[in-house]
């Protein structure tokens, strides 16, 4: 299922913190959307997931409009993870992962078997089912992320937004979060801050800056030093990755000194 975001702008108190912003998120491909902190990333996708509505401008998944659905429609397009959540209290990890499921359910509806067998697999997905009966409050950050994973797992959407889905996570943590979400090959948007991570997972990126959209298109197409040099501030060239041979970011300082510089002679251990 396709998302489209047409002309999105959000103004708050007199300041344009996205300004119009447009986007398709093919059916089934990995959309990343980068660029600096405070460049509108997670404002972008409150848009979409019906947490922020746009001053102007509109979100269509599928043929529905967004911000004409009601929020039970929505729960059934679009499942999210998202950097905050209010859910510091005493809810098992269970619970909250059941929490997924109620989109699809009625106020009186209990959890069924069938329910429960999506929970349990999505925390097996995400190897929490260790955890599920502890406190989610009691969770380290990389475990709780898993677990808020689990959740958007079980709402069993065909759009899938996440947020700075890394956050937290270990290294190795971080490429099996980004494999899964490959694997399940649903319509992702995800915020992403690694470069790496953008151009070895993503289909196609969209890239703000200061609220706006700098460029979009493939990560070849949107991800070159000049352009990185402009947005983030940082010196950067693509390698061939050594172990993978996919292209591969490495960046430095762009006030970095001579000095710094790697020696002519890949050998050489010294400075210059
Ligand atoms: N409710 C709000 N009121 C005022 N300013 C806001 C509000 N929400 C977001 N902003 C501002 O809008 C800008 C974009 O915020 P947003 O969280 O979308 O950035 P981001 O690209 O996701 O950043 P980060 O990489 O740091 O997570 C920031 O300058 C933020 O302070």
């Amino acid at each position: 299922m396709r998302v489209r975001i047409d002309g999105v702008s959000v103004v708050i108190d007199d300041t344009t913190i996205l300004g119009g912003v447009d986007l398709v998120a093919e059916a089934s491909a990995i959309t990343g959307v980068i660029g600096p902190n405070g460049s509108g990333k997670s404002t972008l996708l409150r848009c979409v997931y019906r947490a922020l509505k746009p001053t102007t401008g509109a979100v269509h998944i599928g043929q529905d409009d967004v911000w004409r659905s009601s929020a039970r429609q929505a729960g059934l397009r679009t499942a999210v993870v998202a950097q905050d959540h209010d859910l510091d209290n005493d809810y098992s990890v269970h619970e909250i992962v059941t929490m997924g499921r109620n989109p699809h359910k009625g106020v009186l509806d209990r959890e069924t078997t069938a329910d429960r067998a999506i929970v349990d697999r999505a925390l097996e997905r995400v190897r929490m089912d260790w955890a599920a009966h502890r406190v989610f409050a009691t969770l380290s950050g990389g475990e709780r992320q898993r677990v808020l994973v689990a959740r958007a797992l079980t709402q069993e959407t065909p759009v899938l937004l996440l947020d700075e889905p890394t956050n937290h996570l270990d290294i190795g943590a971080q490429l099996e979060l980004l494999d899964l979400v490959r694997e399940l090959g649903l319509t992702t948007i995800a915020a992403l801050h690694d470069l790496n991570h953008a151009t070895a997972y993503c289909d196609r990126l969209l890239l703000l800056h200061a609220g706006r959209a700098v460029a979009e298109g493939t990560p070849a197409e949107v991800l070159d030093a000049d352009r990185v040099a402009a947005v983030f501030g940082v010196r950067s060239a693509v390698v061939p990755h050594p172990l993978t041979g996919r292209p591969h970011f490495v960046t430095a300082s762009i006030t970095g000194s001579a000095e710094e510089e790697v020696p002519s002679d890949p050998t050489s251990t010294g400075r210059r």
